[in-house]
Order: C-alpha cells, then sequence, then structure tokens
C-alpha cells in the first residue's frame, strides 16, 4: 500500500517573512496529522526552509536537465542534495505550457533527481479540450510513460505520481470524486503494466482545487493517495485541514 502524502505547492507566491512564519505553522501543525507533509515552496526560499522543516520534508518546484555548467538560471539535484531538499515536482503542467517543458526533459529530471536521492513528484494531466475528446487516458499514459522510461524497478519506492486535470488547477471546479478515482485507477494500472506489482507503492496523488471542503472524499478514493495542493496550502489552516482528511 502506498504512503499517504499531502503536498503544497507554493508556486510563485510568498514572500520571505510570510513563507518562514507559513512553514512554521505547518512544521508546529505537523504532530496533529497522520500524513507526510512537503511544502514546496520558491528556490530562494529552499534553503531556510530546509533548516525549519522538523518532521515536514522540503521540495522544489523545478530542477534543471544538466548536472552543472553554464545553465544561467538553472539549479542542479546535487544542488538541492546538498541543501537537505527531499523532493522536486517535475513536469507540472504550468511548467509545460508556459515554459515549454517537454517530455524528454521531464524524463531526464527524473533520472537527475533519483541519482542524487531525491524524490520526484511527477505530475501528469489532460486539458479540457483533451478531455472532451476523451483522449485523457492516452494522454496521461503516454505522459507517465515517457517521464518515467529507463526507471528501475528498485527505484519506483523514490517516485511519487501527482495527477493533476489542467482544468482543474486554480479554477476552483474540482475533478469529482468518480473522476478522479477513474483516473487515478487508471494511473496504478498503467503503472503496474510498466513496473509489475511494486508499482502498487507509489504514491498517486490528485492535484486541482482541492481543499478542505472536498479533501475528505477525494482522500476516501481507493486509488487517491492524497493531493499536490496549491491555492489552499498558502495558509496553514486549509494546508493542515486537507491534511487531516484521511
Ligand atoms: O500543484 C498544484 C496544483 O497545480 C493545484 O493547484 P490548485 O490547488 O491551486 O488548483
Amino acid at each position: 500500500m502506498a504512503r499517504k502524502i499531502v503536498a503544497g505547492n507554493w508556486k510563485m507566491n510568498m514572500l520571505a517573512d510570510d513563507g518562514q512564519q507559513l512553514i512554521q505553522e505547518i512544521v508546529k501543525g505537523a504532530a496533529e496529522v497522520d500524513c507526510e507533509l512537503i511544502v514546496c515552496p520558491a528556490a530562494p526560499f529552499l534553503q531556510s526552509f530546509s533548516m525549519l522543516k522538523g518532521n515536514v520534508k522540503i521540495g522544489a518546484q523545478n530542477v534543471s536537465a544538466f548536472d552543472n555548467g553554464a545553465y544561467t538560471g538553472e539549479w542542479s539535484a546535487a544542488m538541492l542534495k546538498s541543501i537537505a531538499v527531499n523532493y522536486a515536482i517535475v513536469g507540472h503542467s504550468e511548467r509545460r505550457s508556459l515554459f515549454g517543458e517537454t517530455d524528454d526533459q521531464v524524463n531526464a529530471k527524473v533520472h537527475k533527481l533519483l541519482a542524487d536521492g531525491i524524490k520526484p513528484i511527477v505530475c501528469c494531466g489532460e486539458t479540457l479540450e483533451q478531455r472532451e475528446e476523451k483522449l485523457e487516458k492516452e494522454v496521461v499514459k503516454l505522459q507517465l510513460v515517457k517521464a518515467l522510461d529507463g526507471l528501475t524497478e528498485e527505484s519506483l519506492e523514490n517516485i511519487v505520481v501527482a495527477y493533476e486535470p489542467v482544468w482543474a488547477i486554480g479554477t476552483g471546479v474540482t475533478a469529482s470524486a468518480e473522476q478522479a478515482q477513474e483516473m487515478h485507477a487508471f494511473i496504478r494500472s498503467t503503472l503496474v503494466k510498466l513496473f509489475g506489482d511494486r508499482a502498487t507503492e507509489i504514491p498517486l496523488l490528485y492535484g486541482g482545487s482541492c481543499k478542505p471542503a472536498n479533501a475528505k472524499e477525494l482522500f476516501a478514493c481507493e486509488d487517491i493517495d492524497g493531493g499536490l495542493i496549491g491555492g489552499a496550502s498558502l495558509k496553514s489552516e486549509s494546508f493542515l485541514a486537507i491534511a487531516q482528511s484521511f
């Protein structure tokens, strides 16, 4: 069985003081929750947060596909490792649509992270147009096959997958529990076909307008192991309430 996780993706929000206060509130509240908590602040705050984190894990929102050298504005998996970052999000739909991140780059990032002992949170999800054309499963399967290409069975325990339908991100429109469960079950079976039974231990997170009001119903679904939370992770009350929804 996969472990339960609630991860907060702060995206490009919070300044130093507000962020410090929020992480401290989350660290304090972590004792009351029965799942792993991950906070993914913007890159400038990773190091200071990683010193404050207590039981909370820290994740980056991105990583370079390269090792080191002349890549202005990038940071490597080794750099994240050197400041004790535990996770990194890769393939988020905002990176794909706004910054042109490709499946090949996502795959390269996954391998770099694993080589440095950092756990990738691999995002997948279809657009509204793709869902309307009933292509959601095909799209998500292709994203996963490409993102996870070349992975060994041993590395599976260090992978997290997040299903984030693009039409539900930041829109207030959540996938219904039935829609989310159907896609999570499909993702689970795809991963098992690719990697065998050990893939059942990969945590599958739902992301897209997840909030305290709908987290319980989503997390009660058989194949939903937690959430990747955007907007509702910017307040400790809502983030911790979601984490208490198992
Ligand atoms: O990474 C998080 C997702 O993009 C979900 O964002 P949201 O909760 O604001 O819809």
